[in-house]
């Protein structure tokens, strides 16, 4: 870190106090579950992963041909699963680390381990109140009601099997934990490090998340928010607006931002998030701008969306317009990423023992809710979901 920053409220020891072992408490909890989307592990994997993505989802076919087409570049291997291997591994050192005696499982929406399977062993162990992490920081229906449409569809063939079902809790949204933010900040730093000296303290910030269709921004988060991009937009808003403050704290220059998006699906008549980064980098280039660095805040690590999306296809359109561009890294396996779900374990689990810990969150929306209200994030066609009020 480049600057001195008032510490990040420490949780109230308090409020979540040690059990009588001295290590911290996380009961009610027995079982942590990485939660995630999956992806396929080499070139025979690619066309079975896509169908499961697309399961009844009405992505046209042309543009399935042509993301098989961006899995192949790079041998029918998405990086995703390696990504989330290695934030297993993190999260199970800084549990053994602070003494947090919970087991950490993985599971996947679209790919192997798949969650149905994962939440089998789990119930085979013994476990009946599973915490939930989900690989997406931000509330809208694909990156939070969708898994937890999937949690619930899990569980029912938990009941079918006559298997004890646990009951499953997930996480709050994460997108403003300074565990997530200051990685970004970093990685930003870094990025504007790595353009040529020449252009760096003129280069543009363009943090990048991925496009969802309008109706879906606008009904993202509790209904009260709903409207000019609902949640989603206003949760990633808030995110650039941190980063880029503080880069302008690190560096003392002041620099214009956007957030813009990327990796659209759907056909063109439906009306998703703009502008893509395409599109900006076009735009930013017209009115001048020496250089650009793309920060994908939308993402928790550098999956196919970063490497193809934009390393491949937003590097090719910078190159072709002779206009210098770098990209942040994403958090990945940050050990301050780590802490920082350890910190959301125990304050979950304290407020479910009816404490009140204190909610680490930086910035004007605050920390979000534990339990989705009722028509957050709604479905095109409503369906069974775990872990909220509906
Ligand atoms: C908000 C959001 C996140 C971020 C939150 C989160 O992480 O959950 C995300 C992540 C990801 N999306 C991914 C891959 C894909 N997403 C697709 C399709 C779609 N994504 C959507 C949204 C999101 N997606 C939407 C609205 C669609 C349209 C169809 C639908 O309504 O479902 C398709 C189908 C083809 C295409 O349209 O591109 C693929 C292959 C991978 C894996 C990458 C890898 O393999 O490394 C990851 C992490
Ligand atoms: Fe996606």
């Amino acid at each position: 870190m480049r600057e001195p920053e008032a510490p990040a409220p420490a949780a109230d020891p308090a409020a979540s106090p040690a059990s009588p072992s001295g290590t911290p408490d996380v009961h009610p909890y027995d079982a942590l579950l990485l939660l995630s989307f999956g992806g396929p592990e080499g070139p025979d994997d690619v066309v079975p992963f896509l169908e499961n993505v697309t399961h009844g989802r009405g992505i046209p076919r042309e543009r399935l041909k042509e993301v098989g087409k961006h899995y192949f570049l790079f041998g029918g291997v998405s990086p995703i699963n390696a990504q989330n291997r290695e934030l297993l591994d993190a999260i199970r050192k800084e549990f053994a680390a602070h003494g947090v005696d919970l087991p950490v499982y993985w599971g996947n929406r679209n790919w192997a381990p798949y969650l149905t399977d994962t939440l089998r062993e789990m119930s085979d162990a013994g476990h009946r109140r599973v915490l939930v992490l989900a690989t997406s920081a931000y509330a809208s229906y694909s990156g939070c009601r969708q898994y937890r449409e999937n949690l619930a569809a899990s569980l029912a063939v938990l009941a079918e099997e006559g298997r004890p079902v646990p009951r499953v809790d997930k996480l709050r949204h994460y997108f403003n934990h300074p565990g997530f933010v200051d990685p970004m900040v970093d990685a930003t730093l870094a990025a504007l490090d790595a353009l040529p000296a020449e252009v760096r303290d003129s280069a543009r910030l363009a943090f990048t998340t991925h496009s969802i269709p309008l109706t879906a921004a606008d009904t993202s988060g509790p209904v009260e928010g709903h409207g000019n991009g609902g949640a989603y937009v206003a949760q990633h808003v808030a995110v650039a607006r941190l980063v880029a403050d503080r880069v302008r704290e690190a560096t003392g220059i002041e620099r214009p931002w956007e957030l813009v998006y990327q990796s659209r699906s759907g056909a063109p008549h439906i009306p998703w998030l703009e502008p893509d980064i395409c599109d900006h980098l076009e735009e930013a280039h017209e009115a001048g701008a020496p250089a650009v660095v793309m920060v994908p805040i939308g993402f928790v690590s550098d999956h196919m969306e970063v490497k193809y999306d934009l390393d491949t296809e937003a590097a090719a359109k910078a190159a072709e317009l002779g206009l210098p561009v770098s990209r942040a890294a994403t958090v990945g396996a940050d050990p301050r990423f780590a802490a920082a779900i350890r910190d959301l374990v125990q304050e979950r689990a304290a407020t479910e023992r009816g404490l009140a810990p204190a909610r680490c969150a930086l910035g004007a929306l605050g920390p979000s809710h534990d339990i989705c209200p009722a028509g957050c994030c709604p479905a095109r066609t409503p369906l069974p979901a775990a872990a909220g009020t509906d």
